[in-house]
């Protein structure tokens, strides 16, 4: 196994020994991190995406948009690398995708990458320097390339933060902010 897939292991084990207790009160202070967040607050299209178990989730937040009226997005995937975002209209109206992940129902309204006000990207781990280590497929590399990074927002629990740099290769895109149940993390760069 070579490095940067030893380090998405580890990163995913770090994911599943998180206990539901702690991720159901960290989303709550992530809820008011996020919403508190003036990118946020002025952003009227924003991506957001639907948690897996244990992942940073915001439910919490998509709610709060799908309120205060902005437009909401999801992503799914249509292929093995390809991501698309789709409309999402309410968290009661979804089915799942084919690894499990909640998507919403057809007819999909597509926007594209360049359209969104802003982006929340998740990731099993990002480094304080803005790597981000996703799910491997790179569906989100491939998404966000060519977009600049003050259009987007890493996500995830403190716990998957690390001080050790992630193995990261040329496609990869660095994040410069971090939102965790915390606060917000401003990368070195
Ligand atoms: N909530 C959420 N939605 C997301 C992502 C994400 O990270 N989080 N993605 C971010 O890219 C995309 C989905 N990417 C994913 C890629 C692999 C696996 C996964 O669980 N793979 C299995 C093995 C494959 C399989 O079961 O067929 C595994 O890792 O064990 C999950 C999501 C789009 N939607
Ligand atoms: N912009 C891109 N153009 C072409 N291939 C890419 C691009 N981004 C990633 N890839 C390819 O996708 C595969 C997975 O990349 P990587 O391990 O970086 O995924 P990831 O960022 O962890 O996953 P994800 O974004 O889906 O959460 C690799 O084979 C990589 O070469």
């Amino acid at each position: 196994m070579n490095t940067k897939e030893a380090v998405r292991r580890a990163c995913k084990s770090v994911r599943a020994a998180l206990s539901i207790e702690d991720c159901e009160r960290w989303t709550k202070s992530l809820t008011e991190q996020i919403t508190l967040n003036p990118r946020y607050q002025s952003a009227k299209t924003v991506m957001a995406y639907l948690a897996m178990p244990k992942e940073a989730n915001l439910d919490g937040v998509i709610r709060h948009a799908l309120i205060c009226g902005k437009s909401v997005y999801v992503p799914v995937c249509v292929d093995k690398t390809t991501m698309i975002a789709v409309r999402l209209q309410s968290l009661d109206a979804v089915t799942r995708g084919v690894l499990g992940i909640r998507i919403p129902p057809e007819p999909y309204d597509i926007i594209q990458p360049d359209d969104l006000d802003l982006i929340l990207v998740p990731g099993a781990g990002f480094d304080r320097y803005g790597g981000r280590m996703g799910m491997g497929n790179g569906y989100y590399d491939r998404f966000l390339a060519g977009l600049s990074p003050s259009f987007y927002i890493g996500v995830c629990w403190s716990a998957q933060l690390s001080d050790t740099p992630i193995p990261m290769d040329e496609h990869d895109c660095r994040v410069e902010q971090i939102i965790t149940e915390q606060g917000i993390v401003h990368c070195v760069q």
